[in-house]
């Protein structure tokens, strides 16, 4: 069994593209270009390190700034109190969204790619942050939303202190109409009210009809009341309750986000949410699954002891070609299962790789004598596999599929291929994939569809009880709006 610290390193860290990656930001350096950040500085007694004071909001807060200033060339405050958000844990959903813009898996009616990327940050905050980043770091431009008075005062601010980005960067209140429109207020349907958020417009009734976007973004309201939010005893991040609470919590929220891009479906090409919580997390896959979006990602982004995570999701078709080319053509493919717990064996493995293919309705038969399942798929089957990136071993749910399956032939167009699992070593297995019939036009997604499988075995066989572990630890060490 590997041993904690080594699983500390495993951890997803970093986004790669984040300029801190590599070199964390030198307080010390700053200090010395920035007096004003000074006092809030110490170093060892080597003189090799130095640090701030996490607890202390004025120290966080001109932290902020100088990276601000000094990386991005930004000029940037907030008043005592608001929420301060860490340069390096934004950067990172910034760079995500970047991210899958590069994925290009859309058809585009255009051609190629977007020249111009317009982004919408639900619940921009008095900081201002992901408007003033991604201008910053992509030229994307915005249209920031928010409620608050306080915060739509001090985003004005921030935005009118940089002259390069205002022309990018356009604010909007959510609750007072659609740009244009006289002010009226477009009522939400009455079902919308059982999600339990019960606050002003998200999305609908603040995106034109004719707008279109690229993306939209939300650090949303995490808690359902001050107590919860609690207080983290190691940063200060600061955070009003109008920051950081909403009717029904962040899951309520991100509800209705998904609500909206159901009526916005044609609006954006991602929608796109920060997630506090990891059981929030696997709810709202279920409702997205709900909803019948065409793509669903997730990603987790650490940043020392705090998790959080990104949902992304999209309505538009994708483009069958690039989900068939992400990977060259191979007839064989392995990986190994290692580390594995005594009462996982090959056997266990096999049935998880049949629930694996029943779950989208493929057509598999499950061989326990020779250790082989052989499995049947369609384009259909492919494209279900592909944009499925959190697979639930549900048994239950796995069975109601079952009865469904229909029982494809290996015809032409279905790519058909055998998993076999071979036991190396006690608790070290090795599972292989070999495509039968490589001329079927869809078995350039053989290789992707293995990847899938590879990765859905690795989380619920070898992850699953380590991660779940350290995050239950974590918990409770993480700043309250999402640090
Ligand atoms: C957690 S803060 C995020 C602030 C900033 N984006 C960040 O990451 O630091 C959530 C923000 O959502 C705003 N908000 C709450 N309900 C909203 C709504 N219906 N539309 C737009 N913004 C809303 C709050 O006022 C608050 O500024």
């Amino acid at each position: 069994m590997p041993n904690k610290k080594k699983r500390r390193i495993e951890r997803p860290t970093i986004h790669p593209r984040n300029r801190y990656s590599e070199n964390p930001p030198d307080f010390a350096a700053l200090a010395s270009l920035y007096p004003s950040f000074q006092p809030f500085v110490s170093c060892s007694r080597d003189g090799r390190r130095s640090s701030i004071d996490w607890t202390d909001f004025n120290a966080t807060r001109e932290l902020t700034r100088v990276l601000l200033h000094h990386d991005h060339g930004i000029n940037w405050w907030i008043p005592d109190g608001q929420l301060c958000p860490t340069i390096t844990n934004r950067s990172n959903y910034i760079h995500w969204i970047n991210d899958l813009l590069s994925l290009e898996l859309f058809v585009r009616s255009g051609g190629g790619p977007a020249e111009k990327v317009r982004g919408f940050d639900i619940g921009t905050g008095a900081n201002c942050i992901y408007p003033l980043l991604g201008a910053s770091l992509y030229g994307w431009s915005f249209v920031g939303s928010d409620v608050s008075d306080v915060a739509l005062e001090w985003v004005k601010w921030n935005v009118d202190s940089n002259s390069h980005l205002v022309e990018l960067i356009e604010i909007r209140k959510a609750g007072d109409g659609l740009p244009n429109s006289g002010g009226d207020v477009e009522s939400p349907p009455s079902d919308w009210d059982k999600n339990g958020y019960h606050g002003p417009p998200v999305l609908v009734g603040v995106v034109g009809e004719d707008e279109r976007f690229e993306f939209c973004m939300c650090n949303p309201p995490f808690f359902e009341s001050m107590e919860e939010a609690g207080l983290n005893p190691r940063t200060a991040c600061g955070g009003t309750t109008e920051e950081m609470v909403c009717p029904g919590g962040e899951r309520a929220f991100v509800v209705r986000i998904i609500e909206d891009s159901v009526v916005l479906k044609e609006s954006f090409r991602w929608f796109t949410s920060m997630i506090g919580r990891k059981a929030n997390l696997k709810a709202l896959i279920s409702k997205l699954r709900e909803a019948k979006v065409t793509v669903l990602k997730t990603t987790e982004f650490v940043q020392g002891q705090t998790a959080r995570w990104g949902l992304a999701w999209s309505f538009m078709p994708p483009n069958r070609k690039a989900v068939a080319s992400l990977v060259p053509e191979k007839n064989n493919c392995s990986f190994m299962l290692e580390g594995l717990p005594r009462q996982c064996g090959a056997i266990q493995v096999l049935k998880a790789v049949e629930l694996f293919f029943l779950a989208n309705c493929s057509s598999c038969k499950l061989d326990l004598a020779s250790f082989i399942v052989s499995i049947t798929v369609s384009q259909e089957h492919v494209t279900a596999i592909l944009r499925d990136d959190q697979f639930n071993f549900d048994e239950s749910a796995i069975s109601q599929h079952n009865s469904e399956a229909p029982n494809n032939s290996c015809s032409e167009e279905n790519m058909c291929f055998r998993v076999s699992v071979f036991e190396q070593i006690p608790g070290t297995l090795l599972v292989r994939g070999s495509l039968s019939n490589k001329n079927s036009p869809i078995s350039g997604s053989f290789s992707a569809v293995f990847q899938h499988l590879e990765e859905a075995l690795k989380k619920e066989f070898t992850e699953n009880a380590i991660k779940g572990a350290e995050l239950e630890l974590m918990v409770p060490a993480v700043c309250p709006e999402g640090q």
